[in-house]
């Protein structure tokens, strides 16, 4: 038994590989334990159990447990859009899976409270998330990536009327809830600029905003009116993305522009803001990602935008360190 070897080996599953450097020294043993996202309880369970374990063995009269937690920031990437329907959850859905495709170990909030849609586009309709500490547990997508919404929190087309400080404190729960192993959030915001928005600014303090347009002119001054509100509040501008942005005929491949093009680019360049890359409507990106399988999560052609604009944002985040 008092062989370290065998004491760490021992001490490996009991903690679930979270106890390191063990000693053994005038009949104590010591040995550091991380106890990163665990609740008070849970840290007391383990550090009893590990002392349960080991004291009163030959040579082992006490244990000493120093207890660290890595202080982990978690960063947030808000997807905005000034008004609904341009395609942000589906770009927010289509981004967090490239980003993790990536290697970026990311999780997904659905902050759009009074229209989530991450649980369909994640295929996790109907699941519930539990509450362990007051701390709501993601739920983890058929892709891997830890997620929660409202949706998972209601019945289904159960309308959720809000007032505003309600709307904000739900958004806490959903961020600040145990993402675990979760270095970056992309959090698909509601449209527009309302109590959501001022919340996620002002309590969460995301790393960086993404805005998602359609090329018309009225979804471009809607956009402009976004990223003005995050402008002011100092969030750093990841970029623009132009969704919708021309359609491919599926029958003779024959490219058009229904809402123009080209009008975000020259926007986001006249905002001074990086441009991230253009989205073409496309039937399978609709039926793909309305069925609960983004196209990201596959190499096809729909799928390639998502991971070109997906690139770019991981760039963006090795740059900030
Ligand atoms: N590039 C695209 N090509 C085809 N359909 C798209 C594309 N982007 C989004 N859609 C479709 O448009 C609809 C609206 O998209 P989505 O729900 O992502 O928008 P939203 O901005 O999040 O809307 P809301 O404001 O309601 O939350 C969905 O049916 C979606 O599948």
């Amino acid at each position: 038994m008092t062989e370290l070897s065998v004491i760490f080996d021992r001490l490996s599953t009991l903690s679930n590989g979270r106890a390191s450097a063990p000693r053994l020294r005038d009949g104590v043993l010591s040995l550091v334990l991380d106890v990163t996202d665990l609740g008070q309880a849970e840290r007391d369970a383990l550090a009893a159990a590990i002392t349960a374990e080991f004291k009163g063995q030959p040579e082992i009269e006490d244990v000493r447990i120093a207890q660290t937690a890595e202080k982990r920031s978690l960063r947030i990437i808000a997807v905005a859009s000034g008004k609904g329907g341009v395609g942000k959850s589906t770009v927010s859905a289509n981004l967090a899976i490239a980003l993790h495709r990536r290697g970026v170990r990311v999780g997904l909030v659905d902050a759009d409270i009074y229209g989530p849609s991450q649980p369909r586009l994640m295929a996790t309709e109907g699941a519930k998330p539990q509450a362990e500490e007051k701390q709501l547990v993601p739920i983890l997508s058929g892709v891997g990536i830890p997620m929660l919404s409202m949706g998972h929190l209601v019945e289904p087309g159960q309308a959720i009327a809000w007032r505003g400080p309600m709307a904000a404190s739900a958004l806490g729960q959903l961020v600040d809830a145990k993402w675990g192993a979760v270095d970056v959030l992309v959090v698909d915001m509601p449209p527009g600029t309302g109590d959501v928005q001022l919340s996620m600014i002002q309590k969460h303090k995301p790393a960086g905003v993404i805005i998602v347009s359609t090329p018309q002119d009225l979804a471009l001054i809607d956009a402009t009116r976004a990223v003005n509100l995050f402008d002011q509040a100092h969030v750093p501008m990841i970029g623009l993305v132009e969704n919708m942005a021309g359609y491919i005929c599926p029958h003779c491949g024959e490219v058009s522009d229904p809402f123009g093009s080209g009008g975000a680019q020259a926007a986001a360049s006249q905002m001074e803001m990086p441009f991230l890359g253009r989205i073409p409507l496309s039937i399978g990106i609709r039926t793909a990602s309305d069925a609960g399988m983004p196209p990201a999560a596959e190499d096809g052609l729909d799928g390639a935008p998502f991971l070109a604009i997906a690139r770019k944002v991981a760039d963006w985040l090795a740059a900030q360190g």
